[in-house]
């Protein structure tokens, strides 16, 4: 609720659906705690608290008019934006410039941040550019034509041999491009160096990319040699839960970890705030190697500090030299990737889990070519674009028909093959076009009764499980067993089956929502677009959902939501993306 005191600029935002009720309360508190009541600095204020909520880490004020999308319930208003900001630079609640004493808000450069968000940002920024500009002693690398045979030139071998010389690095690529089979061999390089053993930790955002990265690592153990007592765990563990504090860790600047080698898969899904914690708990000499696809979907927290570091400038002393060994791998790079290289970032880019035309149709997808998408799911083997939802609706009735056979037989095993066979991922949550509705309608499409738990029901874990070994985005499916009636989950190689009673926090997992579809694939895919109004319609949620298939692709929708979809891409703001600079540094304009 708007408080019924709220008057002027404040309440026309929040009317149109740009200000929540909570965005509004926290520019009012500012306010008065500032002594300001200027109604432009006010809703300057309110909209970097939005920013935030939005997943941004700073507004930028130039063109914050036209990167906010109302909300879609809201009624249509034609607001009227304020063309002039300078009230923020005599404000008592705004501090001007990099080096201005502290404020709530700050203003460097044309953007305005909650100050604490600077200050994460400022940290980041400069433990980045003193390691990039450090480079790493030399490394032994005449392992690498053993770990990478072939005279082509080889991204691999060229992202090990980049990430083995420098402090801070990215590997990305989209899925089945090579990144853990990349980690792997980069890790035996470093275990092979003389001296001591390097410490080494393994991490990523979440339990299940966590579990997913420790999996694919020691599946690559023996055949590169790697010791098989690598374990992953999520960020959040590494730097150590503090019962008192949910974003304070027990590894800090004063209680650094004791590790030589930090890897950290899934970055993408890593926020400001948690990449500040990671960044400063760091020691000066830990390789820090940041691995994902910054292409996809952000995190749901403010920030999304990968697709920075990927778009951000090279700092001018950044070491930007390749290493003889893999001097001719880079041979075909374009001038963006060698921009990339200088900053450590290597992508890598031909997948083998999906063919061609998926390929092909994920390139389109990332680089923001419209027509050629639509040329390709006329015309691509194994893609479609349909109007309608009878066909999808079809393919989904054989699949469960088969699912909920294979459950009533009680092989679990191969209901969880079925599994990774077809899935529907949807933009939204509620509403006609979202996962909820579908799942609904998917369970009458195969008999069930409605929140029955019926053999062949595939299920979503939605809260890490450690009791039954769950992580939040596992899926299992219900099978009946001469015992009764059980949720099956892959463990390991072969299936566990756990009495549905002792699940807390399950739900249908006949449709999943893009987001919490990353970091797994399915044989086929259908993706089921919102009209081309909606905001959650984007480039990075069409591309991690058109990734997510090995062999088909399905878009259900019209043209017009693939066009919205392709042409508009998150706008996060951030500062991070900006070159370093002596205004960023030291003092500031606005
Ligand atoms: N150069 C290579 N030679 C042979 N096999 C490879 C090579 N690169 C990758 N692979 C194989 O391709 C598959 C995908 O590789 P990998 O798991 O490393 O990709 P990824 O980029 O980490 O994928 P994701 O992001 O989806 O986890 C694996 O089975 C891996 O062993």
């Amino acid at each position: 609720m708007i408080p019924v005191r709220v008057e002027g600029l404040l309440r026309e935002f929040a009317e149109a659906g740009v200000l929540t009720a909570a965005d509004v309360h926290v520019a009012l508190r500012l306010a008065r705690l500032g002594g300001e009541q200027r109604e432009t600095v006010l809703l300057a204020a309110a909209l970097a608290v939005r920013g935030v909520r939005a997943g941004s880490v700073c507004v930028e004020l130039a063109t914050v008019a036209e990167s906010v999308v109302p909300d879609e319930d809201a009624p249509p208003v034609d607001l009227v934006w304020p063309q002039d900001w300078t009230a923020l630079t005599d404000s008592p609640v705004v501090a001007v410039g990099a080096d201005a004493p502290w404020r709530p808000l700050r203003l460097v450069d044309g953007l305005l941040y909650l100050d604490r968000y600077w200050q994460q940002e400022q940290l980041v920024r400069r433990e980045l550019d003193e390691r990039a500009a450090r480079p790493a002693p030399p490394v032994d690398l005449t392992a690498l034509p053993a770990l990478f045979d072939g005279a082509a030139p080889d991204l691999q071998r060229l992202a090990t041999a980049v990430v083995a010389g420098r402090w801070v690095s990215v590997i990305t690529g989209g899925p089945g491009t090579g990144k853990t089979h990349t980690v792997a061999r980069l890790l035996k390089v470093l275990l092979d160096q003389p001296g001591p053993r390097p410490r080494i930790a393994l991490a990523a955002p979440t339990g299940k990319a966590a579990a997913r990265l420790q999996e694919s690592v020691l599946e690559q153990a023996a055949a590169v040699g790697l010791p098989l007592d690598l374990t992953a765990s999520t960020l959040h563990r590494l730097l150590g839960w503090r019962p008192d504090s949910r974003s304070r860790f027990r590894h800090d600047a004063t209680n650094r970890l004791p590790f030589d080698v930090v890897v950290v898969d899934e970055s993408s899904m890593v926020s400001l705030t948690m990449m500040a914690r990671l960044l400063e708990a760091l020691r000066p000499t830990t390789r820090l190697v940041l691995v994902g696809d910054p292409d996809q979907l952000t995190p749901v927290d403010a920030g999304a500090v990968l697709s920075d570091l990927v778009h951000r400038p090279a700092p001018p002393d950044a070491a930007a030299t390749v290493p003889a060994e893999a001097a001719d791998d880079g041979a075909d790079l374009d001038d963006e990737a060698r921009r990339q290289l200088r900053n450590g970032v290597v992508r890598l880019r031909v997948s083998q889990r999906y063919g061609p035309a998926i390929a092909g149709l994920a390139e389109a997808v990332r680089t923001g070519d419209a027509d050629r998408v639509l040329d390709l799911l006329d015309t691509g083997e194994g893609l479609a674009l349909d109007a309608g939802t009878g066909a999808v609706e079809e393919r989904i009735g054989t699949v469960a028909g088969e699912m909920r056979a294979a459950a009533e037989r009680g092989d679990a095993a191969e209901c969880l093959a079925l599994l990774g066979r077809h899935r529907l991922l949807c933009a939204h949550r509620h509403g006609p076009f979202g996962i909820s509705a579908w799942n609904d309608r998917i369970g009458r499409l195969t008999g069930a009764m409605p929140g029955e738990w019926a053999p062949g029901l595939p299920l979503l874990v939605t809260a890490n499980d450690h009791e039954n070994e769950l992580w939040n985005g596992d899926t299992g499916v219900v099978v009946r067993t001469p015992d009764g009636v059980r949720a099956a989950f892959l463990r390991g190689t072969g299936p566990d089956l756990v009495p549905l009673s002792r699940l807390s926090a399950v739900g249908p997992a006949h449709a999943l929502t893009v987001h919490r579809s990353q970091g797994s694939q399915f044989e086929e895919v259908a993706v089921l677009l919102p009209p081309a109004s909606s905001p959650l319609l984007t480039r990075e949620l069409l591309y991690t959902a058109v990734t997510r298939a090995r062999r088909r692709v399905r878009v259900v929708g019209s043209a017009e939501s693939v066009r919205a979809a392709v042409g508009r891409q998150v706008v996060r703001a951030s500062g991070l993306r900006r070159a370093s600079g002596p205004d960023r540094g030291s003092g500031g304009n606005t």
